[in-house]
C-alpha cells in the first residue's frame, strides 16, 4: 500500500469515528447546556436555542512531539478558548494541560475515558460572566502527547449576554 492509500484509508476510518464521536458529544454539549442555563436561572433549553441560531462545531488535534527540554518550551501558549465550549480528550500517558487558578497554573493530568470541559468566551460573555472563560495551556513533555479538542459555540461569535442577564 502506498504511503498517500494509507493515508486515505486512516482518513476514511477516522470519518465514521469523528461523526459517531461528534454525535455522542453534541448530545453532551446539549445536557450541559440545559444545566447550565439552569445555573443561570433560565429555562432549560435556553442557552440551546440561543446556540441553534447559529450553530458551529470544529475539531482541532493538537500534536506536541517528544521534548528533550520541556522546560525552554510550551506545546501550547496561555490563551482562552473563543467559542463556548471545549470538550477535550487527552491521550493517555503524558500530561500537559495546564489551567490557571488564583494566579497558579494547575494541571489538568489525563485520566482513562474522561474529558475536559473547557468554558470559552462566549459562554462568559451570555452568561454576563456569571460563567468564567478559563486560561489554559499546555506545556512540553518528554513523551508525546496528543488532544483532541471538539469546540461547540456560536459560527459569528456572540457580542451580547442573553437578554434575560443583560444589566439594565
Ligand atoms: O492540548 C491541550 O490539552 C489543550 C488544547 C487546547 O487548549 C486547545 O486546543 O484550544
Ligand atoms: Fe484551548
Amino acid at each position: 500500500m502506498s504511503v498517500e492509500s494509507g493515508f486515505k484509508f486512516e482518513l476514511h476510518c477516522c470519518r465514521e469515528v469523528m461523526r459517531e464521536l461528534s454525535k455522542e458529544l453534541g448530545g453532551l454539549a446539549d445536557r450541559l447546556l440545559s444545566l447550565m442555563s439552569q445555573g443561570l436561572g433560565l429555562k432549560n433549553d435556553r442557552l440551546k436555542r440561543r446556540f441553534e441560531e447559529d450553530p458551529s462545531r470544529k475539531a482541532h488535534a493538537n500534536y506536541c512531539p517528544p521534548c528533550p527540554a520541556p522546560e525552554l518550551t510550551l506545546g501550547l501558549r496561555p490563551h482562552k478558548d473563543p467559542i463556548a465550549l471545549n470538550m477535550l480528550i487527552q491521550s493517555l500517558g503524558a500530561s500537559g494541560l495546564q489551567v490557571m487558578k488564583d494566579g497558579e497554573w494547575i494541571a489538568i493530568d489525563p485520566l482513562p475515558n474522561a474529558l475536559v470541559i473547557n468554558l470559552g468566551d462566549q459562554l462568559q460573555i451570555l452568561s454576563n460572566g456569571r460563567y468564567k472563560s478559563t486560561v489554559h495551556r499546555a506545556v512540553n513533555n518528554k513523551d508525546a502527547r496528543v488532544s483532541l479538542a471538539m469546540f461547540y459555540g456560536l459560527l459569528n461569535g456572540v457580542a451580547d449576554p442573553i437578554e434575560e442577564l443583560a444589566d439594565v
